[in-house]
């Protein structure tokens, strides 16, 4: 045989994968939106530094509104303005309906029986239904209505007299305000309110900020599992989520069994009241009962209610604070509209709304501004499809970039400046734009908006009722520029001095 070619099959050998390997590569990836290739196997994750909306949107400068990136082995759609959020979102709302799910968040949404549960991974028929259910309830438990506002009140006025009691002294009104607004949830949902010193409540709240940090130190796991097995922080990172997820398993568990034994056919005193009715109906149908309700279900939704509905408005607040520290002119406006329209003294209610458009401006610029909640939860397009030109190949991650609508010069005059003016119309109503969407826009949008919106208005009114917030003299307050994203947005913590009016 000729040794010539004997001596050349590997070379041809090897030619010939790498060309099978570069078409393959190809056929992938044609017509996909452009974006940097990050390392190999690591993706572009690596280089997404401590707050990836503003990597994103620098990426965006060079590749576009739609980019492509690689986070691990996983191709992801980054939608980088309001054009390519829209197109997805609303224009294909039905293929990019779907979730992401990665590693770290399949373990937190698994059930005993070790398969996914609760509305926010869900698809399909049980999330549809589940939806549906959710919305339903809330709205009978007095979402977005005055029902609920008289609980939220009570929380309010805690709220405030714990703010009185530091007698215009510095203090952070980071956990007490969370505190609070978890109440509000927690009597949604289990009909409970807890004291700000109970030390299961004050555990469950360091979950929440625990999980908050260590969901962002876990990205790798998402990728790649193995790493959990290997000394160092994502090992840690890990062992802290699985205990997170073991005590909120736990604690859920113990809701729901105390619900069952005080049970009244009659009453619905919250969610899970509201679920076990349903359980109960559908275990009497000849169907049998609609998987969307299974305790596994309920367990999860408590945990993502409980999850979601505290750390997003908590931050939320947070940051509103942190901007009457920064703009006495604007909370000077505030007080005084609420002189001119509510008087000294009187508890500001949901009725009164309409009365303080200036105020109600100012939670939409917060919430514009603190980008709270940056990439909402991340979707999935459940079929190949076309966006903005390019080809989207099945199941993507998907990444909505709200920061880049929100501090988008096309959309916003001097986007960068706390101006609440730009919610209010010529007759000095307030006028919201279709791209603000700090809830996000969809099929898929929160469940919790209206409840959101109740909390911000009531608690802020009322807090802006009482007092004049201001910087401690002896200490300097934190730019608004100082932040970390892991699930939320955080500014740097602050302390302020709350001055009795
Ligand atoms: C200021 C407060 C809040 C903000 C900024 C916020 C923001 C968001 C965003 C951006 C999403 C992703 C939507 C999407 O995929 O397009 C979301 C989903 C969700 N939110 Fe909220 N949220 C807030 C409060 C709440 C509250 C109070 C609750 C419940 C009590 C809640 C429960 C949920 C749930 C269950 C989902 C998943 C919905 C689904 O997958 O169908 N959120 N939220």
């Amino acid at each position: 045989m000729d040794i010539t070619f004997i001596t050349s099959l590997p070379v041809v050998s090897f030619l010939g994968l790498a060309l099978l390997a570069m078409s393959l590569y190809w056929y992938k990836h044609r017509n996909i939106p452009p974006g940097p290739r990050g390392l190999p196997l690591l993706g572009y994750a690596p280089f997404f530094g401590t707050n990836p909306q503003d990597t994103l949107l620098k990426l965006g400068e060079k590749y576009g509104n739609i980019l492509s990136i690689y986070m691990g082995p996983q191709l992801t759609i980054v939608l980088n303005d309001y054009e390519a959020i829209k197109s997805a979102f609303t224009g294909q709302a039905d293929v990019f309906a779907g979730r992401a799910v990665g590693f770290v968040f399949r373990f937190l949404s698994m059930g005993d029986d070790g398969k996914v549960h609760g509305i926010t991974l869900a698809e399909g028929e049980i999330w549809k239904t589940t939806r549906r259910f959710m919305l339903q309830t809330f709205r009978d438990l007095g979402m977005g209505k005055s029902k609920l506002q008289d609980r939220i009140l009570d929380e309010a006025e805690y709220l405030t007299n714990i703010f009185a009691k530091h007698d215009g002294r510095p203090f952070n009104p980071l956990m007490p305000i969370m505190c609070s607004v978890s109440n509000v949830v927690c009597m949604l949902c289990f009909g409970k309110r807890y004291e700000h010193d109970d030390p299961e409540f004050v555990q469950m709240l360091e979950n929440v900020q625990d999980a908050s940090v260590y969901l962002s130190q876990a990205g790798p796991l998402q990728s790649y599992p193995i790493l959990r097995f290997f000394p160092g922080s994502i090992r840690t990172a890990w062992k802290a989520l699985v205990r997170i997820g073991e005590n909120n398993t736990a604690a859920m568990k113990a809701n729901v069994q105390e619900h069952r034994r005080s049970y009244d056919p009659n009453e619905t005193r919250d969610y899970i009241d509201a679920v076990l009715h349903k359980q109960r109906e559908e275990s009497e149908s000849p169907a049998g009962m609609n998987a969307a309700f299974h305790d596994e279900e309920l367990m999860r939704n408590l945990i993502a209610f409980f999850g979601a509905g505290t750390e997003t408005t908590t931050m939320t607040m947070y940051w509103s604070l942190l901007f009457m520290l920064h703009h006495p002119e604007v909370q000077a406006k505030i007080h005084a509209e609420l002189d001119d329209k509510i008087g000294a003294g009187k508890l500001v209610r949901l009725e009164d709304r309409a009365k303080l458009p200036y105020l109600e401006a100012v939670c939409r610029e917060t919430q514009r501004l603190a980008n709270v909640s940056p990439f909402g939860v991340m979707r999935a397009n459940t079929e190949e499809t076309t966006l903005m030109g390019y080809r989207i190949p099945k199941r993507c991650f998907i990444m909505p970039n709200f920061k880049s609508v929100n501090i988008d010069p096309k959309l916003w005059t001097d986007p960068l400046t706390f101006n609440p003016n730009r919610f209010l119309d010529e007759q000095g109503k307030v006028f919201e734009p279709a791209h603000f969407m700090p809830f996000s826009i969809g099929k898929r949008a929160c469940v919790g908006e209206a409840l959101a919106r109740m909390e911000i208005f009531l608690f802020f009114a009322n807090i802006m009722q009482r007092f004049l917030i201001r910087p401690p003299r002896d200490s300097d307050i934190p730019s608004t520029d100082e932040y970390t994203t892991g699930i939320s947005c955080r500014p740097t913590e602050f302390k302020i001095e709350a001055v009795p009016r």
